[in-house]
């Protein structure tokens, strides 16, 4: 059964599609990549998958049933935002937070939750300062707290939205790892939204592509193609790979397009 199925999905807001009659389904241990523009609708699509943005069409079924409300099967890694120095919460505390959910605003711990949330700790190498405030934290270091919050409760299926966003090169390859790891190990199904599919084209064993309210999906290979999105795109644009990473140029939305790498 698929960890992920959605069936004849829409969105859109104030008369703009953001998809449509979109089928998918996520099998578990697989990688999804979901590539497009700004305002595409990534991460409404993850909102959607969460039970939190309603469909316009369509539905969303997490390993044959209806998401529920704090579904422990979903890993959530919102986009990044960087907690605040001073931020006295400690990595330890999220992660908890992630296999035990919040109750009147305390986490309830017990000695198998704190083995457990010791165990998402020790997986991301984290152990040396989950015990710190958050605040004090390296971006990195802070991402490595999120991604074993978000594998703690062991999910079928992690979203992850920018999880690399402000990392360096080194850390980048960390968190990657981190997350294939979960789904090689685990056989956790991934959906990886992401501006670069470089530092995860090794991992991917398909991508979303959303541009234009239309969107394609498939093996990188066939989707990273001039002519797959010229047409996805309805204007020139032009794929090209160098030194094993892929780059998009084109006319179109220039602006979202960089030298550093796929950005739809
Ligand atoms: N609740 C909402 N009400 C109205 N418009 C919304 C709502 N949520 C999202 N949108 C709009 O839908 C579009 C898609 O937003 P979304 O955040 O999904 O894009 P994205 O692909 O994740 O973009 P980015 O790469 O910039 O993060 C945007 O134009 C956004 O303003």
């Amino acid at each position: 059964m698929p960890a992920l199925q959605i069936t004849q999905g829409a969105l859109g807001f104030g008369g703009r599609t953001l998809w449509r009659s979109l089928d998918l389904a996520v099998e578990p241990g697989e990688f999804l990549a979901v590539l497009g523009s700004n305002g595409s609708g990534k991460t409404s699509l993850l909102r959607a998958i969460l039970g939190r943005q309603p469909l316009d069409e369509g539905s969303i079924l997490i390993g044959g049933e209806p998401v529920r409300r704090g579904d422990r099967r979903i890993g959530y890694i919102p986009q990044q935002r960087m907690i605040a120095p001073g931020t006295p919460l400690r990595g330890r505390d999220l992660v908890t937070l992630g296999i035990a959910g919040h109750r009147f605003g305390l986490p309830v711990t017990s000695a198998a939750t704190r083995r457990r949330a010791e165990s998402a700790i020790e997986a991301v190498g984290a152990s040396r300062y989950a015990d710190r405030p958050m605040g004090d934290l390296s971006g990195g270091e802070q991402q490595r707290l999120r991604v074993a919050q978000a594998t703690a409760s062991d999910p079928l299926l992690l979203l992850a939205d920018e999880p690399l966003t402000s990392l360096d090169l080194a850390h980048q390859r960390g968190v990657a790892e981190l997350i294939d790891r979960q789904r090689r190990e685990h056989d956790t199904a991934v959906v990886f939204v992401t501006h670069d599919v470089n530092p995860v084209l090794g991992m991917v064993d398909r991508i979303l592509y959303l541009a234009q309210g239309r969107f394609t999906i498939g093996a990188p290979d066939e989707v990273l193609r001039s002519d797959v999105l010229s047409a996805l795109y309805g204007t020139p644009v032009e794929v090209f790979r160098r030194d094993g990473r892929v780059f998009v140029a084109g006319g179109i939305e220039s602006a979202h397009h960089h030298d550093e790498g796929v950005d739809g």
